[in-house]
């Protein structure tokens, strides 16, 4: 099938990507729905603020405009209750006369003639001074709103004054005015009766009205400038900590690297995610400005609808290429809402400061406004200010279309326009999204490859043409001082004539027409790195994970890689597959190099890649994988649905394709990763154990895939199933510390590596024995058959049961007895009913023993190269240090004149868990044998030197001892 390429294939997946974007916002509509529709609770809370803000100033008209103003009429002297704050009990007024009765009489008159309510006698209080007033108010404070002083001159002449408390109060969102609430009142009452006194008319009467100027707001205020800053950063807010975790958890789990595998363009990544982010981000805009004109905010209302929507777009359209940026430090898809909340209360701080003007004014330098307009939401806050101010009061109409571009006339103080807020807007957005690609080229990824930090300065970037230009490690990482790859020509003849063939065909540059890859001295080391944390140098050694592979794959086979935990079988896939760039030699693959950046991604189109671990996105059916995959990877779009369907079918996925991955068992998991793994017909497909998981039916029906998938391929397959790899291999390799130790077939390993043959002997009748070699003391009547065939074995080939039970025999047969196998076997058959056999199988040892032979050589040879000390505990109870791995061991110090040479031991080795060897048990102490060439002692570790560990035996030469175990 014709795989598409270049922009047809950039413009495929772009448009797959973004339908993979749409979907998983569709799948998680509850945030998205949170980020769209947010404005619409923050809108309303900076109503709820606006509505507090108009209740709380209503009674004074500082805030509005007064074209009208009412008259104050001889207002009454209110109850001293009325008085916000005030302490109980309280005085409605005070008042001083200087002790005459005049006086005393005016006040009289004053509360008996206050309009609409008689003022209580108890509720006034009188003193001969004024000091004498003040003394009290100092002592009683809050009691009393106001007090008269009177001073009675003579009969033509009273004088008076007022006191009142002037500080304006607010309350429970209501304003008090002292001078129109008591001054007022008490000059009026006082002013009155005076007149009466004076007149001698007790029914004279006059009517004062006090009337403020007809006036404009002479305050302003603009809820949305003050508080909108905060608030609309916070709808921001939602879209920046998504996008960010929708970014990083791509990474995370090793999606965004699956699809590069396969083939994906950069930039049709970038792109994908940018074109629907902002198309979520211009419903956002609109949708902030639509609230705000519902909830009839003067800000969106008289401002320009343009200039509003297009503010409100291009500050989320920067926030979203700032979490661009961010994302790319950021290794984990939870921390993102920590980091969101870190940028917010970053952004209100920062606002908070342009709201007091800095550095928006031209008493700072241009500089500093040029690094506080970077932070998106600064230059924002600041655009909110303008636009807020336009709208203050009833008389701004707000700003035109026409007028963004000009000095507002209420700006004292001007050194940005609208117009110059959209243009730092714009370049900021650039700014961090070129940012964004950048450090997302030079941090390390997943795997911990980068680019160099000049990446972007060499040619072959910008051709795709040139070797390769990845590094690995962060940038604290370092290749000095490791120990060099071990680079010893291998043991094994087979390897070694693998390698040497492949050698000599990399010499002539020659690729076999039938070799699929072919490795050349494959050798990947991981650099070490180099941390500081509490004041303290961490640094970790490179490793040498893959030390000289030199292989050739052939085409139609499969290749098996077996090897333990931690051999290099993924590092050699990663490098093969570009995940990790190789540290030395290289690989053909179809005749392109690893190592090139065009090989690779010639290579990226022919293979497939099954992984270690599934990477699927939760969210999306197994359809929508292979459809999206079988895009990325080219395949005409007439053709994705019809291989979909056939790839799940192939798999038994047919019934659950449009059930999402999230809710699959780890075996279907596992079988859509082979099917992804299949899609676009590759030339050489790469299973990390891919059946890893499955219940036995099932891996059988996978085995069957794989088998028909090997026609017309190379399959390179990495188990732990011994089973797998005997049914499915062609060729067998088996890797341990990052070396090939044996290549072949199976049955050519099994014969090379096994220790034999195993026959199985089985009885017919119910017989006894007596319980195997094997630690039983109970007697049991013996089955005179099964004792025959124990010793008929023992005659002829000199092998004891491995195992026995009362119907069967199991033995091991060393292959240097192979010649007499069939006259011995064809004797046990004709014998057959004279020892009750009912059936005799015999068989190769299986490859599981073959693999634990190999793996437990490599643990010795490491372990011994390495030259570490464990501890043996002797019998006679002493400790010694011995080598790891070592098989006789002389214990220093035991030499006698009964043993000159000394004692020795023989040391039983075992793996544990991890591998690793233990001491599983060792000999008596025997004499060392007179023919021994006695080692050197070696040189004392620093702890057994420290006299902890005991002394250090010496190893003695296994060829040397006659009677090894
Ligand atoms: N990014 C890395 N940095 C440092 N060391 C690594 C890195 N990746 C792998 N290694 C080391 O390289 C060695 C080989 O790892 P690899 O994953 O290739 O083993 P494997 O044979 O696939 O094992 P398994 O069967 O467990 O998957 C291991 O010791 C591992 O710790």
């Amino acid at each position: 099938m014709e795989l598409l390429s270049g922009a047809a294939l950039a413009w495929q997946q772009y448009r797959s990507l973004l339908r993979k974007n749409a979907t998983l916002t569709w799948r998680h509509r509850r945030s998205a729905a949170l980020q769209l529709l947010s404005s619409l609770v923050f809108i309303f809370l900076i109503f709820c603020i606006d509505r507090a803000i108009r209740s709380r100033f209503s009674y004074t008209t500082a805030y509005r405009n007064v074209p009208d103003p009412e008259a104050l009429v001889a207002p009454p002297i209110p109850p001293c209750e009325d008085k916000f704050f005030v302490k109980e009990p309280c005085y409605d007024f005070l008042w001083s006369g200087g002790g005459s009765a005049r006086v005393a009489g005016l006040v009289e008159a004053i509360r008996r003639n206050n309009p609409g309510r008689l003022i209580p006698a108890d509720k006034v209080l009188g003193f001969r001074t004024p000091d004498e007033v003040d003394s009290w108010l100092f002592d009683n404070p809050m009691r009393c709103p106001g007090a008269l002083h009177f001073q009675d001159i003579n009969a033509t002449q009273i004088k008076y004054g007022i006191q009142t408390n002037s500080t304006p109060v607010a309350r429970r969102g209501t304003f008090e005015d002292p001078t129109f609430k008591f001054q007022i009142p008490l000059q009026v009452a006082a002013e009155r009766e005076m007149a009466r006194l004076l007149i001698g008319d007790p029914n004279f009467s006059w009517t004062v009205g006090f009337k403020e100027f007809a006036h404009p707001a002479t305050e302003t205020f603009s809820t949305i400038a003050r508080a909108g800053p905060t608030f609309f950063l916070a709808i921001a807010m939602f879209g920046f900590v998504f996008q960010i975790s929708a970014l990083v958890t791509e990474k995370e789990l090793k999606l965004r690297q699956a699809m590069s595998i396969m083939g994906l363009y950069e930039s049709a990544y970038w792109l994908s995610w940018f074109t629907w982010e902002a198309f979520l981000t211009l419903l956002s805009a609109l949708f902030t400005v639509l609230f705000g004109m519902m909830f009839q905010f003067d800000f969106f209302l008289n401002n320009n609808f343009g200039i509003l929507f297009l503010l409100f777009f291009l500050f989320q359209l920067n926030m979203l290429s700032f979490a661009f940026m961010i994302s790319t430090f950021v290794t984990k898809a939870a921390s993102a809402t920590t980091v969101g909340f870190a940028i917010f209360i970053i952004g209100f701080l920062t606002q908070l400061v342009t709201s007091f003007g800095f550095p928006y004014s031209t008493s700072y330098q241009k500089s500093y406004r040029t690094i506080w307009s970077l932070f998106p939401p600064d230059v924002f806050a600041q655009a909110l200010n303008i636009l807020g101010k336009a709208t203050a009061t009833p008389e701004d109409k707000g700003i035109s279309w026409n007028q963004r571009g000009k000095c507002q006339s209420f700006e004292t103080d001007c050194v940005i326009t609208i117009d110059d807020i959209y243009k730092w807007l714009i370049s900021t957005f650039f700014l961090w999204f070129v940012l964004a690609i950048y450090f997302d080229n030079i941090i390390p990824n997943v795997n911990g490859v980068r680019k160099s930090v000049f990446y972007f300065l060499m040619p072959s970037y910008w051709t795709g043409k040139g070797g390769g230009k990845m590094q690995e490690g962060g940038l604290f990482s370092f290749f000095g001082s490791n120990r060099p790859a071990d680079d010893a020509t291998p043991t094994d003849e087979d390897v070694l004539a693998e390698e040497n063939l492949v050698k000599q065909q990399a010499s002539n540059d020659e690729v076999d027409p039938g070799v699929a890859v072919q490795i050349r001295g494959l050798r990947k080391t991981y650099p070490g790195s180099f941390s500081m944390s509490c004041c303290r140098c961490r640094t970790t050694k490179p490793f040498h994970s893959v030390k000289g592979l030199w292989v050739n794959l052939e085409k139609d086979q499969l290749f098996c890689l077996l090897g333990p935990n931690g051999a290099g079988k993924t590092t050699t896939i990663s490098c093969l597959t570009g995940i990790t760039p190789v540290t030395g030699g290289d690989a053909m693959i179809y005749g392109h190099s690893v190592r090139s950046t065009a090989g690779m991604s010639n290579i990226r189109r022919m293979i497939g890649v099954c992984p270690q671990f599934d990477i699927l996105w939760d969210a999306l059916t197994a359809k929508e994988h292979m459809e999206l995959f079988a895009s990325i990877k080219g395949l005409p779009l007439s053709t994705i649905k019809s291989v979909a369907e056939q790839s799940l079918a192939q798999v038994k996925l047919s019934q659950a394709a449009n059930v999402r991955a999230g809710s699959y068992s780890g075996g279907m998991k596992r079988r859509l990763s082979v099917a992804i793994a299949l899609i676009g017909d590759p030339k050489l497909v790469f299973l990390d154990e891919p059946t890893t998981g499955m219940d036995p039916i099932t891996r059988r029906h996978v085995w069957d895939i794989i088998e028909e998938a090997k026609k017309g391929r190379a399959i390179v397959l990495t188990t732990h199933s011994m089973e797998e790899a005997d049914i499915l291999s062609d060729r067998i390799a088996i890797m341990a510390k990052g070396k090939l130790r044996c290549i072949g077939t199976s049955i050519r390993l099994k014969s090379k590596f096994g220790t034999g043959y195993i026959a199985n002997v089985n009885f017919s009748g119910n017989g006894y024995t007596q319980s195997p070699n094997i630690n039983s003391n109970t007697e049991a009547p013996v089955n005179p058959n099964i004792q025959a065939v124990k010793w008929f074995f023992k005659e002829r080939l000199d092998v004891d049961p491995k195992e026995e039970s009362r119907t069967f025999l199991t033995f091991v047969i060393p292959h240097q007895k192979e010649p007499l196998l069939t006259s011995f076997f064809g004797e046990l058959q004709d014998r057959e009913g004279e020892f009750g056999i009912s059936d005799i199988q015999l068989g190769l040892t299986t490859l599981e023993e073959v693999f634990l032979n190999i793996a437990k050589q490599a643990e010795l040879e490491s372990s011994t190269a390495e030259g570490t000390l464990v501890t043996l505990n002797l019998l006679s109870g002493s400790s010694i240090q011995i080598p790891k791995g070592a098989r006789f061991v002389g214990i220093p110090g035991t030499e006698s004149d009964e043993h000159p040479r000394g004692i020795m031991v023989e040391v039983y080795w075992d793996q544990d868990d991890n591998g690793s060897l233990c001491i599983s048990g060792h000999s008596d102490e025997i004499p060392v044998p007179a023919n021994v060439e006695l080692g050197r002692l070696p040189s004392l570790s620093r702890r057994a030197s420290m006299g902890r560990g005991g002394p250090v035996g010496y190893i003695i030469d296994p060829n040397q001892v006659p009677s090894a175990r």
